[in-house]
């Protein structure tokens, strides 16, 4: 792994520009001050916002006694057979242990950031004698955990197993999941730092102690940004976070508002899935924002081959093709990239803190499921073509064939617009559906970032409905061939993860915005159709 922090700006007119960037931020003392909690460093509308929310720049200390807690409680569960971890949370509850756990060797976490019901069946069918879940909502009130919660606790009951004994909660103070916690008598709950976001709390108990409950190196995590923090927090030219955020805000100015990220050996597995929520929720917003489109590697298209509207990043060593590349370790990247997000907020005038347009969706897919038959929300296809059904909305008329459908469609994609691939899918049994990215970006040469509905709605969902409006959208939704009900909830999993597809397809078309959804009847046969279809699309 590539030890050494550092941010290299390899092109030269950029430097230049970022350099003038950086000069400034450091008379105006903005390191320093982010440091010490400054709220007013985004102007006053979003003084109270961040005024409960820059704990996050010093977790690598107040986070240390959470390691004692984390080590006692997976000696204890150990001791009693439970070696598996099952995490229920979405966005900032599951990002960071994800990417925690997959960066180190044999630690394995299964992760439910999904209303899929095929995935989470998956989960159900691992073995419950010696499963722990974690359930992890700073709010507390998020469905798609809460329906995990539900669903494993009736699981752990049909299994002979004590619910209550196996589930951990990871909640903010005062949440109605503490609350029901404590009623429950649940295993263990852990308290989070109300003062930190979701988005930055990969070093609080929401990412250390799922990561750590799997055997992660939580320590080492926290010594790794520790060793970083003083420089983060230092008035000077050579501050990293100060030269990321300077070399992201002058490539924004000069109209580059989309970040290619491509691992290039950082030694890290799926950073880019992680910083992408941090990135994209912060920042995108009041019409402005950067958008993160993670790609495969710096092979991959949209990477090399950015246009003036993108710029390449590369995580881990510098690459021919990368304009901007940032190395470093696991614990320091996730602090320097908090760092330089916040600063690029000040720099594009925004709170980097709120997320406003996230709620819209949550409420669609809400009324959807108050309505008496939520497939209602759903239109009748316009075409069918083998095992794919066409539903358009705004943008494209969705007649002819499949082929048809799409090069109409993608020829809504605005110049230096983007296209957004939603596939409220599995993403393990259903994960060929992400290699329409790459082949939807080398055929319309237009940056195509991909999605997993509902994961996605918590992190680039809000750029789509808040940033910059040149978004076309392409939703993916496919038969519940085995559904699974929520317990004592009037809808399934299948029925939510439609309606969060309808809801937010709705919001995105009141926003104006093309959005086609195929639906496959057949998964596998449905997508293998896609992929067709899209090597066939006539390019414009
Ligand atoms: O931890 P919670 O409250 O369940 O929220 C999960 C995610 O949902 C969001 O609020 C967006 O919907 C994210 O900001 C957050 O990380």
């Amino acid at each position: 792994m590539a030890e050494e922090t550092g941010v290299t700006v390899a092109d030269a007119g950029l430097a230049d520009r970022a350099a003038a960037l950086v000069d400034k931020l450091v008379a105006d003392g903005v390191a320093s001050r982010l440091a010490a909690r400054d709220a007013t460093l985004w102007g006053p509308d979003a003084e109270a916002e961040a005024s409960v929310r820059l704990s996050w720049t010093s977790l690598h200390q107040t986070s240390r006694p959470l390691i004692g807690e984390i080590e006692a409680l997976r000696t204890e569960l150990q001791g009693e057979g439970v070696d598996r971890v099952v995490l229920a949370g979405m966005g900032g509850s599951s990002l960071a242990p994800e990417v925690i756990t997959s960066t180190e060797d044999g630690v394995a976490l299964t992760v439910l950031d999904t209303t899929d019901p095929g995935q989470v069946a998956d989960a159900l069918a691992g073995d419950l004698q010696r499963t722990v879940l974690v359930v992890s909502s700073k709010s507390g009130g998020t469905v798609e955990t809460d329906s995990h919660r539900r669903i494993f606790a009736k699981a752990f009951a049909e299994a002979g197993v004590d619910a209550a004994s196996r589930i951990v909660v990871v909640t903010d103070p005062g949440s109605p999941l503490a609350e029901l916690a404590e009623r429950e008598g649940y295993r263990k709950v852990f308290l989070a730092d109300p003062e930190v976001g979701g988005r930055y709390s990969a070093l609080t108990a929401f990412g250390l102690v799922p990561a750590g409950l799997a055997g992660a190196d939580v320590a080492r995590l926290l010594d790794q940004a520790a060793l970083l923090a003083a420089d983060l927090s230092t008035d000077s030219a050579g501050n990293p976070a100060l030269r990321l955020a300077a070399a992201l805000g002058a490539a924004h100015e000069a109209g580059a508002e989309k970040v290619v990220l491509a691992d290039t050996g950082s030694g890290i597995t799926g950073f880019g899935d992680w910083a992408e929520q941090l990135i994209a929720e912060s920042t995108g917003k009041q019409g402005t924002g950067l958008l993160p489109v993670v790609v495969d590697g710096p092979a991959a298209a949209g990477f090399a081959d950015a246009g003036p509207d993108a710029t390449p990043v590369a995580i881990g060593p510098a690459n021919a093709a990368a304009t901007i590349s940032v190395t470093g370790t696991l614990g320091a990247q996730i602090l320097l990239w908090e760092y330089a997000t916040a600063i690029v907020g000040r720099l594009l005038g925004i709170d980097p803190f709120d997320q406003p347009d996230v709620e819209a969706a949550k409420k669609a897919a809400r009324s959807l499921l108050d309505s008496p038959d939520p497939a209602t929300g759903a239109s009748s296809p316009s075409t069918v073509d083998g095992h794919v059904e066409v539903h358009g909305t705004v943008g494209a008329s969705g007649d002819g064939t499949l082929a048809d459908v799409l090069t109409e469609f993608l020829d809504t994609v605005p110049d230096n617009g983007y296209l957004a691939v939603q596939a409220y899918l599995d993403r393990l049994d259903d994960a060929s559906a992400a290699l329409l990215r790459a082949e939807l970006a080398k055929r319309t040469g237009h940056q195509v970032t991909f999605g997993w509905g509902p994961r996605f709605l918590h992190s680039t969902g809000q750029y789509h409905k808040g940033g910059h409006q040149n978004g076309v959208f392409l939703q993916l939704t496919g038969a519940a061939v085995d559904d699974l009900e929520v317990p004592d909830r009037p809808y399934t999993l299948g029925t939510l993860q439609l309606a969060q597809a309808l809801g937010d397809g709705q919001v995105l078309a009141d926003h104006g915005r093309p959005v086609l959804r195929l639906h496959l009847t057949d998964r596998a046969a449905g997508l293998a159709e896609l992929v067709r279809a899209v090597q066939q699309v006539r390019q414009g």
